[in-house]
C-alpha cells in the first residue's frame, strides 16, 4: 500500500468511510468529520503514537480512528463498540480499503476484561450528555484505558469540562502532555435537535501513563 505522506491525502481517504445511516441517540452516534479525525491522527504520527503501534479504538463506531491509524503504518488495530451495526460498517469500510487485519468486536467498554494490550488508545466516547443516568460515561472510558494501561490515550470531552478533567486524569495518575481543541460540528440527525447543525467545543486530551 502506498504511504501517505501528507494530511490531505490522509483526509480524502478517510472522507469515504461512510456515517452511521440510523444514528442511536442513546449511544451518541455522532461520527467524527474526517477533518477533525485527520488533523488528530496526523499529530498523533508527529508523536510517534501511530508507526509499528498497536492501536485501540474504545467506541469505535464506523472505525475511523482505526481504519485511519492503518493507513498511517500502525502495526495493529483493534475497535471495540457496543453497536453491532456500526461494526459491519466499520468491517466493511475497512475491507473496501484493503485493510484486512484490523479486529472489530462488539462490547461494552465500560464492561471490557483488561485483556487489551495497546501502546495507543484512541476514544470519542458518548459524553453522557443525553441522558441523565449516563452523565460522566466519558470518564468511565479514560478509567477503563486507564486500566489497558497503554503508553498514550487520545480521548475526546467536552471543552467545558476541561478544569474538571485535569484533575481527574492526574488522580489516575495520567500526565497531560497536550490539549487539541476542535469545533466539533454536530449535524442535526435526532428529533430533537431545532438546528440544521451546530458547533460544539471539544478538547482532546493527549496523556501518558
Ligand atoms: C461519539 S461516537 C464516536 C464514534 C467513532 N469513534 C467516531 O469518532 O466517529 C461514540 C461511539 O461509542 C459507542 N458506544 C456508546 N456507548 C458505548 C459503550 N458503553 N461501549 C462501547 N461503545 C459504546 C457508540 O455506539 C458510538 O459508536
Amino acid at each position: 500500500m502506498k504511504k501517505i505522506t501528507r494530511k490531505k491525502h490522509l483526509e480524502m481517504r478517510i472522507q469515504s468511510i461512510p456515517p452511521h445511516p440510523k444514528p442511536k441517540v442513546e449511544l451518541e452516534q455522532y461520527s467524527t468529520p474526517s477533518v477533525i479525525a485527520s488533523d488528530l491522527l496526523w499529530n498523533a504520527l508527529s508523536l510517534g503514537d501511530i508507526e509499528n503501534k498497536d492501536i485501540l479504538d474504545l467506541g469505535c463506531g464506523c472505525g475511523i480512528f482505526s481504519i485511519g491509524s492503518m493507513l498511517l503504518g500502525a502495526k495493529s488495530a483493534t475497535g471495540i463498540d457496543i453497536d453491532n451495526e456500526s461494526l459491519d460498517l466499520a468491517r466493511r469500510s475497512a475491507d473496501d480499503m484493503g485493510l484486512y487485519n484490523i479486529n472489530y468486536i462488539e462490547g461494552d467498554v465500560l464492561d471490557l476484561e483488561d485483556e487489551f494490550n495497546a501502546d495507543t488508545i484512541f476514544q470519542n466516547p458518548p459524553f453522557g450528555s443525553q441522558k441523565r443516568a449516563d452523565r460522566g460515561i466519558d470518564l468511565g472510558f479514560v478509567k477503563k484505558a486507564c486500566d489497558i494501561s497503554p503508553d498514550v490515550l487520545y480521548s475526546f470531552h467536552m471543552a467545558s469540562t476541561e478544569e474538571f478533567l485535569v484533575n481527574f486524569y492526574q488522580n489516575l495518575s495520567f500526565n497531560i502532555t497536550h490539549v487539541f481543541r476542535y469545533s466539533f460540528p454536530i449535524a442535526k440527525i435526532y428529533e430533537f435537535h431545532t438546528d440544521e447543525s451546530r458547533n460544539v467545543d471539544v478538547i482532546v486530551i493527549r496523556a501518558t501513563l
